[in-house]
């Protein structure tokens, strides 16, 4: 192997506090946008909602306690704004339904200003451990969503005030918890020298080369599963094999999470620890539903909040809690409760300070107990299953692994994926780098205002050519070439005429479609639909060509709109030949659940909304972005650009264009 060109780990930490500290102001910048949402025209407020920016006018309906001790509160729409005259709020069977909107279970949410009393109210419950701002309403996370209301999980009830960490924790909540990790790795990675680097992270800075994987180690390789095909297993084989990063590329539809499981089976049999993770909740879940049944000792760390109620009985925070192991907390817990209730009958400050001081060391006792127990849960299950930030919590801080797996290791930022790296001996990472990578919001900023910000000019040198958007997996890929990959050949999704554009632009013509759907059709579904030009060929194509399609940037008036929605574009007369087309699929049978319509334009979704919300509330409208990674029988795609310069923008990205045209 040609030796690689090492990196220096300092620069690279420098470059990338650096690179996060912008993220953090486009962040600041971003979310102030939002807060604004309250006060918006009806208009603009319609197309904040469309396009999942936002959700306005609720009334908190209903408050509980939930799991952990969190107040839950359940948001639904406020019946004098829907029984007036907004169409997106619209009574239906008596009980009013939420507008659109593109919030998720999981996702981070403030509550502004919903009405003056709720919003008071809320922040109230919150309390003062969970740190209310005052330039907001509390934030929460959502764990329910239906079509007439909302649920958010917010702060601990009654935690008791741990007032040395406050300014700390007021800090983490400012920059928000994943990129107050990231930092946090960084400096901790700032801090190491050259002796506390493991091998692992000298590979993955090019100070030395990957090892050579050993197959003779691994012994004959039984597979728990007979549908594996013949990609799935080599690339099985290879990471079992590897000794310090393997890297598993999985093309859209490939099987990356099916050939994951069937790793991790290998692994546990061959009495490894791994610890796996992935950049959202929702993708680590997945592996935990898919594990369970496989009957692997697996437990996953996380709020339970933002788990899916399928894996909250492998949650470490509900089974330290209910499991043979915990009863030693309770019975802590149960002294201290007594003795808390006990302080009401004293009459003295003597006997108040005493019980005061019994208390303190209960709770230390209890704080002992409970991590102790937590240890042994985690040291108990041959797999924990975490996000990327919620690797670098307390509960995994005493744990080593044998090996660490990156699931959607192509959407997660460097910076995410060291914090369970950072004392990783063996890493596999599974993605790939030919779709999007994540999100960041600092891609714009950085030339306007952080580079420019440092007098001496050294911000500039230290970001050149550097950006937050290059992922571990594409950077390791461009280090050591691709000897250290495997790449999955077989899709399970399209059609073999919609892969063909994928396969022959991104995928050097490598990719093949599996039996089941190389020649699917829509006429094929397994419910009554009619044989039309639309369900009997995979691929159709609507042109817009020749001046009458016109693209148009947002409406000029609606200064705020155009503000939050970027230079976002549409095409109205587009927009109508899309509703066309999903009539005429209807028409032919189709359920409109099993349609998704997407755009990369926000400007465009909203106008899509407006046509086709209503009128078919099972089609799923979203943006391409985020559709990446889901699948759709039939998905109809706006691509809104026409105009006489040719300009087609972001839609230059081949990335943005791969893996959206799902099957048949
Ligand atoms: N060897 C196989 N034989 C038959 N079907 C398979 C095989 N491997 C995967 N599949 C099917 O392919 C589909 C995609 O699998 P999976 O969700 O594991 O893929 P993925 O590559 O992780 O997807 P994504 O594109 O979302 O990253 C699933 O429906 C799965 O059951």
């Amino acid at each position: 192997m040609v030796p690689p060109t090492p990196i220096s780990i300092p620069h690279f930490v420098e470059t990338q506090l650096q690179l996060l500290l912008l993220e953090h102001e486009a962040e600041v910048s971003s979310s102030s946008l939002a807060t604004t949402a309250a006060s918006v025209s009806p208009a603009t407020r319609r197309t904040l909602q469309a396009t999942g920016y936002a959700l306005t006018g609720l009334v908190l309906s209903q408050c509980r306690t939930g799991l952990g001790g969190r107040v839950v509160g359940e948001f639904a729409p406020d019946p004098a704004v829907s029984s007036g005259k907004s169409d997106d709020n619209r009574a239906s069977g008596g009980q009013p339904r939420l507008g659109s909107h593109g919030i998720r279970v999981g996702d981070v949410v403030r509550v502004n200003d919903v009405s003056a009393g709720n919003a008071k109210k809320i922040g109230k419950d919150k309390g003062k451990d969970s740190g209310a701002k005052d330039k907001g309403g509390p934030e929460g996370v959502v764990t329910r969503v239906n079509d007439k209301a909302i649920w958010i999980a917010f702060g601990q009830q009654g935690k008791g005030g741990g007032t040395s960490k406050e300014d700390d924790e007021a800090i983490e909540e400012l920059w928000g918890k994943k990129l107050w990790a990231m930092r946090q790795t960084m400096e901790k990675m700032a801090k190491m020298t050259e002796s506390d680097h493991s091998h692992f992270m000298r590979v993955a800075f090019g100070h030395t080369t990957p090892l050579e994987p050993d197959y003779e180690d691994i012994g004959a390789v039984e597979f728990s599963d007979p549908t594996l095909n013949d990609s799935q297993k080599d690339a099985i084989r290879f990471a079992l094999a590897s000794k310090d990063i393997a890297l598993i590329h999985g093309p859209p539809g490939t099987g990356k999470t099916h050939t994951i499981i069937e790793l991790i089976i290998q692994m546990v049999q061959r009495n490894k620890r791994i610890l796996v993770c992935g950049p959202s909740n929702i993708s680590v879940d997945n592996i935990v539903e898919r594990l369970a049944p496989k009957k692997v000792p697996v437990v996953r760390v996380g709020h339970p909040a933002r788990l899916l109620p399928s894996v909250l009985e492998h949650s470490l925070e509900v089974l330290t809690q209910t499991s043979d192991a915990a009863s030693i907390v309770k019975d802590v817990r149960k002294e201290i409760d007594e003795k808390q209730a006990s302080i009401r009958k004293t009459r003295t400050g003597r006997e108040r300070r005493a019980i005061y001081d019994d208390l303190k060391q209960l709770r230390k006792e209890f704080r002992e107990r409970e991590s102790k127990c937590v240890d042994n849960l985690v040291r108990e299950s041959s797999v924990a299953v975490a996000t990327l930030h919620g690797a670098g919590g307390h509960q995994l801080k005493n744990q080593k692994f044998d090996v660490v797996i990156i699931d959607e290791a192509s959407q997660a930022l460097e910076a995410q994926c060291w914090i369970p790296l950072i004392s990783a001996e063996k890493v596999i990472l599974a993605g790939d780098h030919l779709q999007l990578p994540p999100t960041v919001k600092s891609t714009n900023l950085k030339s306007k205002q952080g580079a420019d910000k440092k007098d001496d000019g050294s911000t500039k040198e230290i970001l050149k050519g550097v950006s937050l958007e290059r992922t571990l997996f594409d950077r390791l890929l461009s280090l050591h070439g691709s000897e250290i990959k495997r790449m999955l050949t077989t899709q399970y999704r399209m059609h073999e005429r919609i892969m063909r554009f994928p396969s022959d632009e991104l995928y050097e013509s490598k990719l093949m479609a599996g039996d089941a759907v190389k020649s699917r059709l829509l006429a094929d579904l397994p419910y009554e639909t009619q044989g039309t030009d639309d369900t009997q060929e995979p691929l159709v194509f609507w042109d817009t060509q020749g001046g009458d399609f016109p693209e148009k940037a947002e409406d000029k008036e609606i200064g705020q709109k155009e503000a939050l929605l970027g230079e976002s574009k549409s095409n109205e007369m587009e927009a109508m030949v899309v509703a066309r087309h999903v009539d005429n699929l209807v028409k032919a049978g189709i359920k409109p659940e099993d349609i998704a319509v997407i755009t990369p334009y926000n400007g465009q979704l909203s106008v899509l909304s407006q046509m086709l919300r209503e009128k078919y509330p099972g089609l799923e409208l979203g943006s391409v972005d985020g559709f990446q990674g889901r699948e759709k029988e039939a998905v109809v795609v706006s691509l809104v650009r026409s105009n006489a310069e040719h300009e087609v923008g972001f839609l230059g990205e081949k990335r943005r264009l791969n893996g959206k045209l799902v099957p048949p």
